[in-house]
Formats: structure tokens, sequence, C-alpha cells
């Protein structure tokens, strides 16, 4: 994995031992690769001074990094979180814990639910590390959505430590973890932490409680469906909401956008006050285009003051954090300029935590070097025997240079210079030409070279003594300031946190702000009633990618008359994309963003349910139907009158009667049972007649035109039922060989002539003879089905089903 040699050391016995290494200066390298393959990776350091240590230097694990505690810059990235999770169960309560160490975030809930369900509520911190007990780890479900989702398991069983040593660590934890299984899972979480860092965890401060179903539920299928933070082609963020989304300035802010997304509130009161803001914003745009320059200069503060208080912050990054709080003021000052009394209000909240500032001005130099080892990082008058030191290094470099004249001028040798090196120290060289002329006493032969002599004498030798104990005093004392400094600044860390949170939400909303002035969002109304009404709504990125090409569409559902919209149409002409788009407009809004139409008013929606797609989950053993049924499953079986579901031709992964039946019954059990907001699509035309027997569904349909003998999407839904697919014409558009293209139609002509509207559901018993219509097969055609037939794809590379398929063209050809 790491491509290193393995190589053997003499050990004394009669085997060599084996070893292999890295660089040190390089391991960070290597680290990353072994923890992101899901290795463990223990640091062990000599943790006494070698000069004092009698015999073999002693040596311990100072920390321990795995997966999902990850501190390094080079491992992660700025605009996501990095969580660890832990999982606890004590009778059927689950506690979940979420910390991210590289910000010092920590998320505690507790839940009642099926293991699957607590791991798709896991799944949205997009952990990289799960902990769990011995009594879990087994657990082959467990085992396998922890495989998919490429979360690495580790067991751990806690350390039996008191439960109070958490007061410590979190002042208000009695206040936050009030249930006895919150406050053992976020012990157990802990225990892991201190078990691998090794260290007090000062920043872990930022506690909080939170209760799932006070969010807007989105499982995994739904997020992933619906493109929330991954595209689903790419599975990067590039494609998806959150990338659309984020115009924020700084990393924290992007972070929080994030967990935003992930969780849209179900508060009324928070939506409008999130709105309130934004719509400041939007009212005075200059200004706001003012404060995004400043908050561009701000850092990442969230992880600055976490490595600050961790021991790991560079000179750099205390330069970084000094920098960014000299923006602060500025950023005050900007938002107490916006007329409205919010913003007024968020800039006297915000503190500029001045002392730091200062602090670090007075003792870090401008721009200070990447490497410790040469020092120059504390600025001069900081440390008072710093400058000591100082004088002496920059007086003793005069002094030679002094004590190198005066030798010239005493002896007469023109060329004299005093040198340095590692062995010897400081020397005074003379070239073999003028060996004649150096004094009989005093000079001591130290050294012989090709051209030269050097010499040293007492003198020289007293005054290296001073400047090497200098230098390395300096250094010793400026590593020492730097940690005193760092310690000055971790007992505010808090403070620093606070700060980092307020910054990123007026990031998050200056974001909504900036990308609804560029497309033109507008306030949803945001109500307590059952209503989603949208008028002119639009696929924020899908129109995005196509802005001049863009149809509007109005979406009109409620819990009377329009509870179930069924949408028929053509392929491509627009149905997912609408459905999408209205699940996209409700989250957008319920995360108080602005959102893309013309008018909506939104009811508040406490879960989304999506059934987008084909897609089938080989590794769970799945087909395409059986995971579309699951899907379905799920959204009949959790929905509440408040939720939204998405079917998106349910159905069609079975026979047409199958689908059509199973269809027809989930429109029947959504309306009558359920009653929740339901956006149905189908290519079953023959379900429009439900309109006239369930009062609460309406017909719509993606209209098309035929011209010249060519479809035409006009991308608009309108009232009613489609009565044609135009599949054939998708078909054609596709590029399919002109041949199958009119053979097509010819079949499609048939069987139109020969069934009445009503066969297809109805008859069953009659089913149509599809294959009197098909041409006659030929022996060569009948040898090539059953060897297609017999092809196993999963037993082959797709290499070889791409030669596989040669093969069989070329017999075709040969005929
Ligand atoms: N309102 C719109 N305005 C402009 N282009 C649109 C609109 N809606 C969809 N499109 C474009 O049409 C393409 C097909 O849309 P979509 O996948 O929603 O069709 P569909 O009816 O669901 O098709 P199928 O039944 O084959 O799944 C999209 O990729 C998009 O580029």
């Amino acid at each position: 994995m790491l491509e290193i040699t393995l190589t053997a050391r003499d050990g004394g016995a009669s085997e060599k031992i084996p070893m292999c290494g890295v660089p040190f200066h390089s391991a960070a390298a290597y680290i990353e690769k072994l923890v992101s393959g899901g290795h463990r990776v223990a640091i062990c350091e000599q943790v006494e001074n070698p000069k004092h240590a009698k015999g073999v230097v002693r040596r311990e694990v100072v920390r321990v990094i795995t997966p999902g505690t990850v501190m390094e810059e080079n491992m992660l990235s700025a605009t996501e979180n990095h969580f660890l999770t832990a999982l606890y169960k004590k009778d059927d309560t689950y506690g979940i814990a979420a910390i991210d160490l590289s910000t010092g975030e920590c998320f505690v809930s507790e839940l009642q639910q099926n293991l699957v369900n607590v791991l798709d509520e896991i799944a949205t911190f997009e952990p990289k590390e799960l902990v769990v007990s011995t009594s879990l780890i087994h657990n082959s479900i467990l085992q396998s959505e922890c495989k998919r989702l490429g979360i690495v398991v580790s067991e751990f069983d806690g350390n039996g430590q008191d439960v109070n040593s958490l007061i410590e660590q979190f002042p208000e934890v009695h206040v936050i973890c009030t249930t006895e299984v919150l406050m053992e899972t976020l012990h157990y979480a802990y225990q892991y932490l201190l078990q691998t860092q090794k260290r007090s965890l000062g920043h872990l401060k930022r506690l909080r409680r939170y209760y799932a179903n006070s969010y807007m539920l989105l499982d995994e299928v739904a997020r992933r469906n619906l493109e929330l933070t991954r595209s689903l082609q790419s599975e990067k963020r590039a494609g998806s909401l959150l990338s659309h989304l984020d115009h924020t300035a700084t990393a924290m802010g992007s972070r929080m956008l994030k967990q935003w997304l992930d969780k849209p509130l179900l508060s009324r009161e928070q939506i409008i006050n999130r709105q309130d803001i934004v719509s400041q914003f939007i009212d005075e745009m200059i200004l706001l285009e003012e404060l995004t320059d400043h908050l561009k200069r701000v850092y990442d503060l969230e992880r600055l003051a976490a490595r600050v208080s961790f021991g790991s912050a560079s000179p750099r990054d205390l330069f970084q954090l000094r920098k960014s709080l000299e923006e602060i003021p500025v950023i005050k000052e900007k938002l107490g300029s916006f007329s409205s009394p919010i913003l007024k209000q968020l800039a006297m909240n915000l503190d500029v935590c001045q002392e730091i500032q200062s602090l670090i001005a007075a003792a870090i130099v401008d721009d200070p070097p990447i490497s410790l080892k040469e020092g120059g990082i504390i600025r001069e008058g900081f440390q008072a025997e710093l400058d000591k030191l100082r004088d002496i290094q920059q007086n003793g470099k005069g002094w030679i240079a002094k004590l190198e004249e005066q030798e010239r001028k005493r002896t007469g040798i023109k060329s004299l210079k005093v040198g340095y090196n590692r062995i010897f120290g400081y020397y005074l060289e003379v070239t073999k030409s003028n060996l004649h002329l150096v004094p009989a006493e005093g000079y001591i032969r130290k050294q012989t070279l090709a051209n030269a002599e050097r010499y040293i004498t007492t003198e020289l030798k007293e005054q290296e003594q001073l400047i090497l104990h200098a230098n390395e005093r300096s250094l010793e004392l400026e590593m020492e300031t730097l940690k005193q400094v760092r310690q000055t600044i971790a007992k505010e860390v808090l403070r620093l946190q606070k700060l980092a949170a307020k910054i990123a939400e007026i990031d998050v909303l200056h974001s909504y702000a900036t990308i609804s002035i560029r497309y033109q969002y507008v306030r949803p109304i945001i109500s307590e009633d059952n209503r989603l009404y949208v008028q002119k709504g639009r696929h924020p990125v899908v129109e995005a990618a196509q802005y001049e090409n863009y149809v509007a569409n109005d979406v009109h559902l409620d819990c009377d008359q329009r509870q179930v919209l069924l949408i028929t149409g053509p392929n491509m002409a627009g149905k997912s994309t609408y459905m999408r788009q209205v699940a996209l407009i409700a989250i957008m809004a319920q995360i108080g963003c602005f959102v893309p139409a013309e008018k909506a008013e939104i009811g508040l929606i406490d879960r989304i349910f999506t059934r987008i797609g084909a897609s089938d989950d080989l590794a769970r053993g799945h087909s395409t139907f059986m995971v579309e049924m699951m899907e379905t499953c799920e959204a009949l079986r959790e929905a509440t009158s408040k939720s939204l579901i998405l079917l998106d031709e349910v159905g069609r992964g079975t026979s047409t009667y199958d689908g059509m039946a199973l269809a027809h019954s989930i429109v029947e059990y959504v309306h009558h049972e359920i009653g929740a907001k339901t956006l149905f699509s189908t290519h079953y035309h023959e379900l429009v007649k439900l309109e006239a027997e369930l009062p609460k569904l309406t017909n719509v349909h993606a209209k098309c035109v035929e011209k010249d003998g060519k479809v035409v999407f006009l991308h608009r839904i309108v009232s009613g039922g489609a009565d044609r697919s135009y599949g054939i014409h998708v078909a054609e558009l596709a590029g399919l060989p002109v041949p199958v293209i009119n053979r097509a139609k010819e079949i499609l002509t048939h069987l139109e002539e020969s069934r009445s509207p009503e066969v297809a559901v109805a008859k069953e018993e009659e089913p149509l003879n599809l294959f009197s219509f098909l041409p006659e097969v030929s022996p060569v055609e009948e040898e090539i089905a059953k060897e297609i037939q017999s092809w196993n794809l999963m037993e082959h590379t797709p290499m070889e089903s791409l030669q596989f398929l040669q093969t069989l063209q070329q017999k075709l050809k040969s005929k």
C-alpha cells in the first residue's frame, strides 16, 4: 500500500531484524495514505531530552491517529466537517455522539428506532469512523451499512472511568445530557478520544443535544436522490444543491451550510429569523458586497482555535488567527451600518477577542517562517531574556567580524578569515603561503586542509561558547514562549469558537442573499397549514446549468383536492425534474433560504420520501425492483399527513400488469390512509381514470407537441392526463438505428389498432400476443439468444462482456 522497501538490520542474533521506514519529514503523506485506507497510526516520540537521558531515550505512543480523529490539515477538507461517531445502546434506546475533533463540535442525540434508522441518522454526519462496543461490532446490518457508506467501524469497550470526569470537560453536561443514555454515550465517545489522543481536549466545548424529529427528516435515499450534497453521477459535491448554494466566503460558513442543509428546520419562527436577515442583506446590496470582502479575509477560525488548544498550532496558524481577528471589528462595523436593528444587534454581539489579537501581534512576528528549526518567530520586545540572548548572538557575530579584522592586522595575513563548521566550531583559516606569518603563541592548530591550516584561540573558543549557548537557548526559549502563547489563547478557546459560529452563521445567510440576488429567488411564506403552493418554480441546479431555457412550472398541493398529483407524460418531458424541484424548493425554504420561484407558500414538511430513478443495490443483494419496493414501503410506513412523497414511475421494474396493479393500489393507499402530499409520476396512462374515483387526486401532465413528425418537449406541466408516451420518438432522439425505429412504429400501430384503452388494465386473462407482430427468428438468432441467456454477467469483467458482444455481432453480420 505504501510501496516502501523492506530491509533488515543486524540485531545481534543470527537472524536480522526486518524493518522499513520513511523519512520523518515526509511521514505526513504516508500517514494520510494509511488513515484514508482505514488504518490507525500510532505516533511514537522521544519523551525526554536525549542529552539528559540515561541509556536508551524514553519513547512513548503520544497519539493514535484514527480515520475519525484527524487533525492534520492535509487530511481535512476545508469545506467539510470530519466527524467521529459513536453508537451506544442501552435496552432499546440508541445514543449517538458525533464529534469533530478538528473544529471542537460535539453533537449528542438519542433515538428509539431500529438500527437501520439509527444508522441513517449517523450517515447524515458523513462520518469517517463509527465506534461501537464488542456487543454491536458483529451485527451484520451495522457491518454492511458501514461498508456501503465507507465508514470504518472501530471496536471499543470503554475503560470504565467515572462519568463525573465529563463535568470537567463539559461544564454544562448535566443541562444538556439529561438522560442516562445521552450521558453514557458522550462519556463513551470521550473516553475513546482520550485513549487515542492522549492529551487534554480543551477545545471540545461546544456540546449540543439535538432531537432528530425537530428537523425535517431526510433519509439517505432522499438525500441521495435529491442530490443534496453529492451528485448522483459523480458522487462529488459538484452538481449538488449544496455546491449550487455555497457562495460562502469562509470555510466554517461552508461547513455550517452543509449542516443546515442536512437538517432543515421545522420551526417557523427560526426559519423566519433567518429569512429576515437574508431580506435585509438583499435590501442593501452594496453593503453586502463590502461585507463579503471582509468575510473572505477571515481564515478558518474554528480549526485554528482547535489547533491552538490541541497544541499543534504553528506560528503561521497564530498569524492567520491574528489576521482573522483584525477583520472582526471591520465586519462588526459593516453589520452595524445596515439599517436593520437585527443586524445591528448581531454586530453588537460579536466578540472581537481583542486581547487574543493583541497577544499574537505582540508575540509573533509578521509572516513567520514555516520551519520552527531556525527560530525567528517571537517578536522582539516580547520576551526580555530572548532579547538578551539575541543581543549576544548579534554582538557575537559582530565580535567575530572584528576579531577577523584585528588578527589580519596583527599578523599581516590579508587573506586570514574566520569560519565555522559543525565539528570544530569557529576557527581561523590561514592559507599555506602565509603559514610563516602565524604567531608562535596562542594559535592552536586544529585541522589541515590541502591548501590551508585551521587554528583556534582560547579567546575565540570562549566567545564561541557564549554564541552557541545563546543560539541554543534562544531556540528553546522561542519554543517555550510559543507554547505559553498557545496555552494562554487556549484558555479562551470557547470565545473563539462562539465567534467562529457567529461568523459562520452570518456567512451562510450572506451566501443565501448572494445566490438569491444572482438567480432572483424569492422569500417564501412559511405557513403552519398543510399547503404547498409554488408559482413559476424552477429546479435550482438544472436552471443554473441551462439558465436561459429553463421552463418554470407551478405546483399546488393541499390536503383537500390536490393531495396527490398524478403526473403523466412522455419520457424526457421533465417529470422527474419537476418532482425534484418541488422537494428542493421545500428544503430550501426550510433551511431559511429564498427559493427559485415567483411566489411560494410552504406549509412545513416533516419528512420527504423519494422513489426516483432506477437503481439497484447489488452489494446488498437487492434487484432494481426490490430497491424500488423497499423505498416505496418506507414511504408508506413512515409518512404522515405533513410529509411529501415523490414516487417516480413506481411499478415499472416488473411486468406491466403487476406494475400497474401495484401503482394503482399504492396511489389508493396514499390517498386514503396517509394523506401525505404526493407527486406520483407514471407511464401507465390507464391510471388517469383514478381522478374520477379519488377526490383528492388531480391529473397533470408534461406537455409535448408533435411538429413535422418530431416530438417537441415543452417541459410545461399542465392539467389533465397525457394521452401518449412518445417513447419511440425519444428512442429516435437517442440515436437508435432507423430500421429499429421504423419497425417499432409499425408494431405500435398494430398494437394500438388491436386494443381498447381498457384492455391492458382489465383483461388480464386475455394478454396481448406481442410476439405475433415480431419478425420470424432465424436459427442463428435463436442460437445467439441462447448464448446471451447463458452468459453470466456477474462472473465476467466488463471487458470480457464487451468481447462477447463483439463475437455475437460478428456472427450476426456474417449470417
Ligand atoms: N422545466 C424544464 N425546463 C427546461 N428543461 C427541462 C425542464 N425539465 C426538465 N428539463 C430537461 O429535460 C431533461 C429530462 O427531464 P426528466 O428527466 O425530468 O424527464 P422525465 O419526464 O422524468 O423522463 P423519464 O420519464 O425518461 O424519466 C432534463 O435532463 C432537463 O435537462
